[in-house]
């Protein structure tokens, strides 16, 4: 079955034959069959669940098999050909199957950065038509890239967006199966965005994207760094390997100019080494780059009108401009003053990218205002499910709260189990009354999550007042909303946009905006 991503192609008929691909890249490819040069193809694809009709097949040596014991079902599903390593050319001789031309790698260990760079040439390297962005870091990418989605679009830019929640061009949007699609979807997305009038594109990129060069081929006008945080120790094993990851996007084979926050050390670090021009932005006194920053946020007036704040940004030659950020908490003063200068580094006018920002109603899962009126506690859905994101979501909510502040949330099944008791004391320690619920059990027994989650909190309130435990979801959310009054503040955390819910190894359709809304009609 093909995914939505991988349907996102031009409208415009591409098409080259094998013969002008194997001339092109004489140095990296080999056609077996000779015979095979007129045969065209009109896409790529390094997944069967990308590929169309006409389409060369990639097929990788990958982290768990190979791809090319897939080359029946891409053949089945219309590839002409199949580019793949010497590996895959033995597995295809020996266990046969798929009858198509096999063009052969010369060099393996560069095989998928290859492939996006095959891609940027099938498609006419289109990101040298529209300006891009790439933003990377642990926290904040998908906030950040809706903020410089706003602020280039403050400047006039018709935009793309892609990331963690959607998959966006102009008016278009589909939900998005991933935070950084593979190489050939972001270059057939980048070539569709341009034939559709977009003169911007902004994507997130995840450290996996990185590391597994789902990027490759694209040429960045500007990148940004949030931050980074402890994550994904799985994948890259160490801290010093994750930063390593994230700072192989400040390359200049792949980005014109950088803007990095340093209010952690590791964006100092970042700064300090990138072989790119950059531009250091700060927005906390006292953080590690704040002193040296060429770009500083001042007066930040945190919970304005119980809603964002407000802040003055202050750059080069002591150029500066007030910006308002709609969303809520410290964080979002640092998401919003590095899009401005993402904005500004890409041509847009300062004043123009602070309007922008302005007029960002929500993003989805992010912060999001779902319930807000007189008559009902103000319910906010967040994705924040490590337990830093928890306490800057608290601390977030806080001062925009005039009542009681309730949360909603869990953990998640088959991941860090340590965060568990830590997210139950952090939730007893900044929030007035606790759901404890379920977020993705996956394989694991969802009442031993709560109850490791509830240790926690026991830890700092022994007694367990104002703390309940309520399964399944919808009902906790509906009973958090239930305990509050107009005045409170809901924060239901961990899911943000999510269109299901993991359980046993069943999607289920469940959404925590959906679950509020419900609510709150049946009470209304
Ligand atoms: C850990 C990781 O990132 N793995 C990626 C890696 O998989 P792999 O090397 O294990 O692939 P494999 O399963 O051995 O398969 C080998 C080859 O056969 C192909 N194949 C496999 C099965 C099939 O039915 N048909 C098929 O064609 C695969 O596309 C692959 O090219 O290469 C594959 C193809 O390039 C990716 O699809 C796959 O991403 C998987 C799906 C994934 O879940 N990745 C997550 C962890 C990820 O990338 N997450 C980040 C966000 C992280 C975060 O910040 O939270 C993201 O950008 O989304
Ligand atoms: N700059 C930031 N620093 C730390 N935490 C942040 C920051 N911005 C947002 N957060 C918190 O982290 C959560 C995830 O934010 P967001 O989705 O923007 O980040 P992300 O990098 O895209 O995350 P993921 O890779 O998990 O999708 C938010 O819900 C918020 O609670």
């Amino acid at each position: 079955m093909t995914s939505d991503q991988g349907r996102l192609r031009p409208a415009a008929k591409y098409a080259r034959s094998l013969g002008e691909l194997v001339d092109h890249y004489a140095d990296s490819l080999v056609l077996l069959d000779l015979t095979a040069r007129e045969i065209q193809f009109t896409g790529l694809a390094v997944g069967t669940s990308d590929l169309l009709p006409g389409d060369v097949f990639i097929a990788f040596q990958g982290l768990k098999t190979h791809g090319a014991r897939f080359a029946v079902d891409a053949q089945r599903a219309g590839a002409v050909a199949i580019i793949t390593d010497d590996a895959g050319a033995t597995l295809l001789r020996d266990e046969g199957g798929a009858s198509i031309p096999v063009v052969v790698l010369r060099e393996t260990s560069t095989q998928r950065a290859l492939a996006g760079d095959i891609a940027a040439w099938f498609y006419n390297y289109p990101s040298r038509g529209i300006t891009t962005v790439g933003v990377t870091g642990t926290n904040g990418k998908t906030t950040t890239t809706y903020f410089i989605d706003a602020a280039l679009s403050g400047g006039d830019h018709t935009t793309a967006l892609l990331g963690t929640v959607e998959l966006r061009v102009g008016q278009d949007s589909i939900p998005s199966p991933r935070t950084t699609v593979e190489a050939p979807v972001l270059q057939a997305i980048t070539a569709m965005a341009s034939e559709r009038g977009a003169t911007a594109l902004t994507t997130e990129v995840s450290s996996h994207a990185l590391a597994l060069d789902r990027v490759a081929g694209a040429k960045f006008d500007v990148v940004a760094f949030t931050n980074l945080q402890r994550d994904h120790l799985d994948f890259h094993g160490t801290m010093d390997n994750y930063f390593a990851d994230k700072a192989r996007l400040f390359a200049p084979g792949l980005a014109r100019h950088g803007v990095v926050c340093v209010d952690d050390e590791w964006g100092v670090r970042l700064a300090d080494n990138a072989p790119i021009p950059v531009d250091t932005v700060a927005s906390r006194p006292g953080s590690p780059g704040y002193e040296t920053a060429q770009w500083r946020v001042t007066q930040a007036t945190i919970g304005l009108d119980n809603v964002g704040s407000s802040f003055r940004l202050v750059g080069p030659g002591g150029i500066e401009v007030t910006v308002h950020s709609p969303l809520p908490g410290l964080v979002n003063v640092s998401n919003a003053a590095l899009a401005v200068v993402v904005a500004y580094r890409s041509g847009v006018e300062l004043a123009a990218a602070a309007r922008g920002i302005e007029t960002i109603t929500a993003i989805p899962g992010r912060m999001e205002r779902v319930v807000d009126d007189a008559d009902h506690p103000l319910v906010i859905v967040d994705y924040a499910h490590t337990p830093d994101a928890l306490t800057l979501a608290l601390e977030a909510v806080r001062p925009i709260t005039a009542g009681r502040l309730v949360i909603v949330f869990g953990s998640d099944g088959d991941r860090d189990q340590g965060k568990r008791p830590i997210m139950g004391e952090i939730a007893a320690r900044l929030a007035d009354v606790l759901v404890v619920t379920d977020e993705n059990p996956r394989s694991e027994d969802p009442a031993e999550i709560r109850s490791a989650i509830l240790a926690g909190v026991g830890r700092v309130r022994p007694d367990l007042s104002d703390v309940v435990e309520v399964s399944p979801r919808w009902d906790a959310v509906a009973r958090g909303i239930e305990l509050a009054q107009p005045g409170d503040t809901v924060i239901i955390t961990g899911k943000g946009h999510e269109p299901t819910q993991e359980i046993a190894g069943v999607f289920h359709p469940y959404n925590d905006r959906d679950a509020a809304r419900a609510a709150v009609s049946a009470d209304s």
